[in-house]
This record gives structure tokens, sequence and C-alpha cells, in this order.
């Protein structure tokens, strides 16, 4: 390619929100093709992004530019990717939608849900959810903004090995086909594919409920069990995964896909995933609030077992491994009466789904 067609090829401007783990390793992908701005909301990372190259002392790509301006992100592009944790995304999608127009899309990597409850009320105070409670990310901003072109972003991709430039894969899920172009556009790489899947749901979901399991999968790994333990938890959290996916309207392929399944393998085998860490450090004996006191970056999965347990209630279906590990993180369960509890579940037919 000659430098006149690398240069116009760069002219695009693409939107970030968010300059965590993920945001930083997604932004630095799109910016090998485009120009990325990158929001975040402290005046000192902006300065760092800017002046350094860096945020929070995460290396950036040259042609990344950043902003506290929501308003100014909104105006230079068309194409934002919202990659922030659960817990803030209302917030932060609130603060966008002044700004949003049909026009725009929007793609967001969150491995998280959000509950939509009356105005006063908890999850501690209602302790069950319905369905129509439960908002998937692509819920959160189609219901809070006038953006009609939304996506998502899931599979296997641990960011720091993103960072490394090791290859990986992901899923754009969306139910429109131009938003899969459009992420294949912005992020196919030589060590980057990019799969499409019209199942938004089924494919958020499967990147929110596999880290349930990696959760499980990192006590495991703190009891020191073996490997023969492992694929048990995988193969029945894989079931137990299904079966939640579709109480919430996903389908079975996404879960066995690549942001399922893919993204279940690669997270309860990894020392770098927090929510496998969670489970580690549980199991090595701390308590929860220590561990979560101590962590820099989020681990959805706890609050996703919170959520998931009070919509058991509601939904008519079990999930053994969810329900034992909300009472290890939230009752007096250990992990070694929960794995008893778990090997004497009446779990008989191996795959019930197909
Ligand atoms: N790190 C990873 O390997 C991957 C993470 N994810 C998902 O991406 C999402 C984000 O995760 P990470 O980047 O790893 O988290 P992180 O904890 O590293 O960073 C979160 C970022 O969001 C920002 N943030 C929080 N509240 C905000 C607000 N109100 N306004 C603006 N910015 C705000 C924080 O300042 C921080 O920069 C999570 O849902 C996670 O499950 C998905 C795939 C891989
Ligand atoms: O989702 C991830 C990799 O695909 C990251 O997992 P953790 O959030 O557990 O680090």
């Amino acid at each position: 390619m000659d430098m006149a067609s690398k240069n116009s090829s760069k002219q695009k401007l693409i939107g970030v929100v968010g300059a965590g783990s993920f945001g930083v390793a997604i932004a630095n992908m799109l910016a090998e093709k485009n120009e990325v701005m990158l929001y975040a909301r402290k005046e000192e990372v902006i300065e760092e992004i800017n002046q350094e190259h860096s945020a929070s002392g995460r290396p950036l790509h040259e042609s990344i530019r950043g902003t506290f301006s929501a308003e100014e992100l909104c105006q230079s592009c068309e194409v934002l990717f919202f990659m922030i944790p659960s817990s803030a995304f209302l917030e932060v999608v609130r603060k966008f939608a002044p700004y949003l127009y049909p026009y725009h899309l929007i793609i967001h990597g969150t491995k998280g849900l959000a509950i939509n409850l009356p105005e006063g009320k908890t999850l501690e105070s209602v302790q069950s959810l319905k369905r129509s409670q439960i908002l998937t990310m692509s819920e959160v901003i189609l219901q809070e903004t006038v953006a009609v072109r939304v996506g998502c972003l899931a599979g296997p991709n641990i960011s720091k090995e993103l960072s490394l430039g090791q290859p990986a894969a992901t899923v754009v899920a969306s139910r429109y086909n131009e938003v899969i172009l459009e992420g294949q556009k912005l992020l196919r790489s030589e060590r980057f594919q990019v799969y499409g899947n019209s199942d938004i749901i089924g494919v958020e979901l499967s990147g929110v409920l596999k880290n349930i399991i990696a959760i499980a999968a990192g006590a495991l790994a703190g009891l020191g069990l073996g490997e023969n333990a492992k694929g048990l938890l995988i193969s029945r959290g894989m079931v137990e995964m299904v079966h939640l996916s579709k109480a919430l309207g996903g389908s079975v392929q996404s879960v066995i896909g690549l942001a399922g399944v893919g993204d279940l393998v690669t997270t309860c085998n990894s020392v770098d995933s927090r929510n496998f860490t969670v489970g580690y450090r549980l199991a090595k004996g701390e308590t929860l609030d220590q561990i979560l006191e101590t962590m820099e970056e989020v681990a959805e999965g706890v609050n996703t077992i919170r959520v998931i347990n009070a919509f058991l209630k509601t939904a008519g279906i079990r999930a053994p491994i969810t329900e034992n590990l909300h009472r290890v993180l939230f009752e007096d369960l250990s992990i070694e009466e929960s794995l008893q509890f778990l090997m004497k579940y009446p779990f008989s037919v191996d795959v019930d789904f197909v």
C-alpha cells in the first residue's frame, strides 16, 4: 500500500469511552487503522493521554488523543465503543445521551448486567428480579438514548494478551448487519479475527455468565484441585449458562460459540482473569470485602451472581453453581461445603439442552 492510501485510510475518527484495561486495548487496536478519540472522566488522565501517550501507565498508540467532553466525542465520532464497567454504564450513557443521534453506531464491550428497579428500591430490598427488571448493556443504550445501531463485542479477549499483540478473535453481535460489518472493518487484523452474530442478547449473556463460572474455576485452582475437576466445572458451567441464557432471551448457539465456550475456557484458565482471581483468593482464605478493597480492576462476576440469584427466584429454573457461589460470597457457606454440595447435586443427564 502506498503512503497516500495509507494516510487516507486513517482519516476516520473513532470514539472510545473508558480508559481502563479493555478500553485501552481496544483503542490501541482501532488506532492501527484509524484516528481514535479516547474519553476519560478525569482531567489528569486526559493530560497523561495527550502529553505522555499513556493512560494510567498503559501505553497508547500515537493516533489516540484524549477528551473529557462527551459532547466533543459525540460530535467528532459517528462510531463509538463503550468500554466501561456495568456499575458505571447507566450513569455514563445518561451523560452521553443528550449528544447522541440516530446516526451514531455504538458497540460496547461490557460483560455485566444492570437492573431497573422503581425509585428507592435496591436489589437487597426486592430480593427477586423478573427478566424485565434486568438489562443487558445494549438494552441500557436502547432505553436511554435515540441510538438504534447498537452492537456488542464479546469473546476470549484478555486485555493483557491483546496488548501484547497475541492472536485472538472476538464476536461482534448486532441485529443490524451494518454494525457487524463496521466492527469487522475497524478491528480485523492479521492478529485479530472478528466473527459476526445477530443474537446480540445471547452474545452479551455469554460474556456475562461465563464470569460466574470463572470465579468457581479460580476457587477450584485455589483449593489445589486438578484438571478433572476443572473439566467437570467447565462442562456443567456451560450447561448452566445455556439454561440461564435461554431463560433470559439468548440462543443456545451463541453460548456454544466463541463468546460463550471460547471465553469460558479462556477465563477459567487464566490467572490474568479478575474473576478467576476472585475465586482463587476466596479459596485461599480472604473475604470478599478484602479482595474487592484491594482489586484495582473490575470483576463483573460478583455483581452478576447477585443479579442472577435474584432472577432465579422468579425464573423457574435451577442454576446450582450460581446459587452455591451466592451462598459463598454473600452468606456463610464455605468453599469446601459448597463443593461437597455440588458433588452430591443430582445432575443426571449430561447434555439436556439439544
Ligand atoms: N480487561 C479485560 O480483559 C476485559 C474486560 N472486559 C469488560 O470490559 C469492561 C471494562 O473492563 P476493564 O476495562 O477491564 O475495567 P477497568 O477496571 O480496567 O477499567 C474501567 C474503566 O472505566 C472507567 N470508569 C468507571 N466509571 C466511570 C465513569 N463514571 N465515567 C467514565 N469512566 C468510568 C474507569 O475510570 C476505568 O478507566 C468490563 O465490563 C469487563 O468485563 C471485556 C473483555 C476483556
Ligand atoms: O472477559 C474477559 C476475557 O475475555 C476478562 O475476564 P476478567 O474480567 O475476569 O478479567
